[in-house]
């Protein structure tokens, strides 16, 4: 069998630490985020043998196909008021946790959980690791709009300073446009260095069409950093 990258190595190994360090056996509810390194969080999971009675929030069909096939518990969310603990990745992460998410066209499923959960920890390797949001992922913020409405956000991203927002398109998987798990589209909107999170990430929102932008400030509490040397390193939010 081909051994792991070390890009798959840093992955899993912040992810497995994460859950290691931060999933108590009294967790009853768990929110799972969506994406590649999120994978190696439930692989994780499933070897504990002390979360017999826990059940998993997912946050897109990907996150849910994980749950199932590791054979854990599906919760839904519209039984459930809160959630203990919810680990997902993200696309860059600055120092005080604000991080830029939605590469994978999942954002609004994401940022609810996260919202419902006491505690939000990111896992990402270190290509994700960054100063300031918008210097190394340099794709734009994802923000998933009504289709109905996404021309007329274009313009409005346009007026708030947008350069270029671009229609993410769905090929060479989709002919036309990627299309959420809510049915939405995705605009990639470059902001250039974004000095102000919270800020834009309010602008964006209140945009008519716009259903959630992947701006998530002040949300994570904590992040595990898989680094190229093997080593995981954590950065905690100051409060
Ligand atoms: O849309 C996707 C989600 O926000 C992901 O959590 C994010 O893109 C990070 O994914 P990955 O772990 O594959 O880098």
């Amino acid at each position: 069998m081909a051994s792991k990258s070390l890009i798959e190595q840093a992955k899993q190994a912040c992810a497995y630490a994460a859950v290691d360090n931060e999933l108590k056996s009294d967790a009853k509810v768990v929110g799972i985020g969506s994406g590649t390194t999120v994978v190696y969080v439930v692989e994780r999971i499933s070897q504990r043998t002390d979360l017999k009675d826990t059940i998993y929030i997912p946050t897109g069909f990907q996150s849910k196909q994980l749950i199932l096939q590791y054979g854990l518990r599906v919760g839904n969310i519209d039984e459930i008021s809160s959630i203990d603990i919810t680990f997902d990745g993200a696309d860059e992460i600055e120092p005080s946790l604000n991080c830029i998410k939605g590469g994978g066209a999942c954002l609004f499923q994401e940022k609810l959980i996260a919202s419902m959960s006491k505690r939000f920890i990111l896992v990402a390797d270190d290509r994700k690791d960054s100063e300031i949001l918008g210097s190394r992922w340099k794709q734009g913020v994802p923000i998933e709009v009504s289709p109905y409405a996404y021309l007329k956000v274009i313009n409005d991203l346009i007026a708030l300073g947008c350069q270029n927002p671009l229609l993410r398109m769905g090929a060479p998987a989709k002919a036309g446009p990627a299309v959420t798990d809510n049915g939405f589209f995705i605009i990639d909107a470059d902001f250039g260095i974004i000095k102000d999170v919270v800020k834009l990430e309010a602008q964006i929102k209140a945009l008519v069409g716009v259903l959630d932008v992947g701006l998530f400030p002040g949300m994570a509490e904590k992040a595990y950093l898989g680094m190229s040397d093997g080593t995981t390193k954590t950065l905690l939010r100051a409060i």
